[in-house]
């Protein structure tokens, strides 16, 4: 079964809020990021970005509707965001999962090059660590990193190693971040999670090494 009219609207007016919302915050510099909503589990349909649009602005050519290969379910001129290939990964991975948004942003590039050589970003004892669904005391997350390989297939792959029902996300390194969640307010709300938690672990690391510099010239 196809997804109705009345279903695609629906995603599409949820991806307009989306994209709306962290476009405001600068987060698709230079027509980077992706988004999707799900439509439907079984057989796999979600709504995408269109690739190489400019996400600061609403158009009627913004989204489209593919399948469980990442293809158009319709006939379009439309092109599928390059990455829907990580899109579709998520969805199969966990059938709960609703909506999988992609920003890149200064903090999530940074904190994948401090961590260069590494698999992983780790971080504990945060308020909005909450943010991310994980209610216990003094937890520690951890975020895999993949490295950022062109070749989209691969990258997807890479992916699909790495991510687990722990953390809601991973990092490309030197790229940006995926997130997702059980619909669209929940993957938004671990996506500003992450980037809280990025931004700070990256400012936190400056001034701690401005302090250290500064007490051993003094
Ligand atoms: C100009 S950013 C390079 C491609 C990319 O990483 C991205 O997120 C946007 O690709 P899309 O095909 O979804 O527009
Ligand atoms: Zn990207």
């Amino acid at each position: 079964m196809t997804a109705t009219l009345e279903q695609r609207l629906d995603a599409f007016r949820r991806l307009d809020d989306a994209k709306l919302t962290f476009a405001r915050r600068d987060w698709f510099p230079g027509t980077s990021g992706n988004l999707s909503i799900k439509i439907q589990n079984d057989p796999l349909q979600f709504a995408v970005t269109a690739s190489g649009k400019d996400k600061t602005k609403l158009s009627p050519e913004d989204y489209l509707v593919v399948d469980q290969d990442s293809r158009p379910v319709d006939e379009t001129a439309l092109k599928p965001s390059a990455e829907t290939l990580i899109h579709a990964v998520v969805y199969k991975t966990f059938p709960k999962a609703g909506a999988c948004f992609h920003v890149h942003t200064v903090w999530n590039n940074l904190i994948s090059e401090l961590y260069f050589g590494q698999r992983a970003f780790s971080i504990q004892g945060q308020e909005l660590i909450k943010g991310l669904g994980i209610w216990e005391e003094n937890a520690r997350i951890t975020v895999p990193i993949v490295e950022n390989f062109a070749d989209i297939p691969t990258l997807a792959t890479e992916i699909e190693k790495v991510i687990t029902s722990e953390v809601p996300g991973v990092l490309i390194r030197n790229h940006g971040i995926y997130t997702w969640g059980g619909n669209d307010f929940e993957a938004k709300r671990h996506l500003e999670a992450f980037e809280f938690l990025f931004e700070y672990h990256a400012r936190w690391l400056q001034l701690r090494q401005a302090v250290v510099s500064t007490t051993t010239t003094n």
